[in-house]
């Protein structure tokens, strides 16, 4: 298990690494692969409804015969409904599951996924999901890719702050993003949480911070007395941001590096620090473009 977490603003404790089944597995069977995550050690699980895939999320965790109590289950609104959807689409995840209630349930994406269609009206999404969280339904309640205008459009009304925003983060959008997770931070503790965290060497391979992330790992790997690879430097840099990662592979071996990234000795101020500044000069986003585009310098 990940000996690493965090405590959210509503006081939930939250394993502070998580397996993801979007991505790799949209719209497929995940169940061998939740088990084999389980099996690895993973407790947190962040499922969606836009994955499609809730039912064999249910089915992996089942055959991993896991309880319930000691299992982090996460889904998020599909993107694009309104206030009206909130609670039939819930009650189906909630089924779709096998469950009675969820850890977290976060709201997808702040406005519809295509131009023309109908916008949510975020503060009365809002409410609806807080009425989730009220009856007990979903313990903690939270967002995903909210820049700071959309925080502020649901803040004013909230009776219940969000848990988490969870966000495209790695060293290649962080001049970006930095600003929301500082506003997060300081308007009520607001945790975030990063998706696409191996980007600069899953999908920028060839950027500018290689060689950095190269000696890191030397470093590490030399202090650590086991071989430590460029993508713990990556997990670990969010770590240290006090950042939840979700993550995902269908490797064992890799599942379980993830989790061991939590043991390593921590990088520098100095590292992290030359990580950010390398970082910043590429820019590459993958996800969600439709949001942040207008923000993005590139
Ligand atoms: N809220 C949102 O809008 C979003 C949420 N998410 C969530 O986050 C989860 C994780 O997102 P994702 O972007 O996939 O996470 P990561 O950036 O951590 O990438 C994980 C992927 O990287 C591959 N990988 C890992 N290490 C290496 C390596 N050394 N060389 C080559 N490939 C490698 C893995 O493949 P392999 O199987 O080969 O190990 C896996 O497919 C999703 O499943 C989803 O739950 C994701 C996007 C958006
Ligand atoms: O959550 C992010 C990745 C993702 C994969 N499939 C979909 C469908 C709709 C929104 C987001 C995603």
């Amino acid at each position: 298990m990940s000996s690493v977490s965090f405590t959210l603003n509503d006081g939930t404790i939250v394993p502070g690494i998580g397996f993801g089944t979007g991505t790799a597995l949209f719209g497929k069977d995940c169940a061998g692969q939740v088990k084999q995550a389980i099996d690895a050690g993973f407790v947190h699980l962040d499922g969606a409804q836009a994955y499609n895939n809730e039912e064999s999320l249910s089915e992996g965790i089942k055959l991993s015969g896991k309880p319930r109590s000691e299992l982090f289950i996460v889904t998020k609104l599909r993107p694009g409904a309104l206030a009206e959807h909130v609670k039939p689409a819930f009650d189906a995840s909630l089924k779709k599951l096998g469950v009675d209630f969820v850890d977290l349930f976060l709201v997808h994406c702040p406005i519809a996924m295509k131009a023309g269609d109908p916008q949510p009206d975020l503060p009365e999404v809002w409410h609806e999901v807080e009425a989730i969280h009220a009856q007990g339904l979903a313990k903690s309640i939270g967002v995903s890719n909210f820049r700071i205008p959309h925080l502020q459009a649901i803040l004013p009304t909230a009776k219940v702050i969000p848990s988490v925003n969870q966000l495209e983060i790695h060293p290649y959008v962080w001049k970006t993003v930095e600003p929301i997770v500082k506003f997060g931070v300081e308007n009520g503790n607001i945790t975030a949480a990063s998706y696409g965290g191996l980007t600069p060497i899953v999908r920028a391979a060839g950027g500018p911070l290689d060689p950095v992330l190269a000696t890191v790992a030397e470093r590490l790997t030399k202090e650590f007395g086991k071989p430590v690879s460029t993508g713990q430097v990556l997990s670990k840099w969010v770590l240290q941001k006090k950042i939840i990662l979700v993550t995902t592979s269908s490797k064992e071996e890799r599942l379980r590096e993830y989790l061991q990234t939590a043991e390593l000795p921590d990088l520098t101020e100095a590292e992290i620090a030359e990580i950010d500044t390398v970082g910043a000069k590429l820019h590459k986003r993958v996800f969600m473009k439709h949001v942040f585009d207008d923000t993005d310098p590139q």
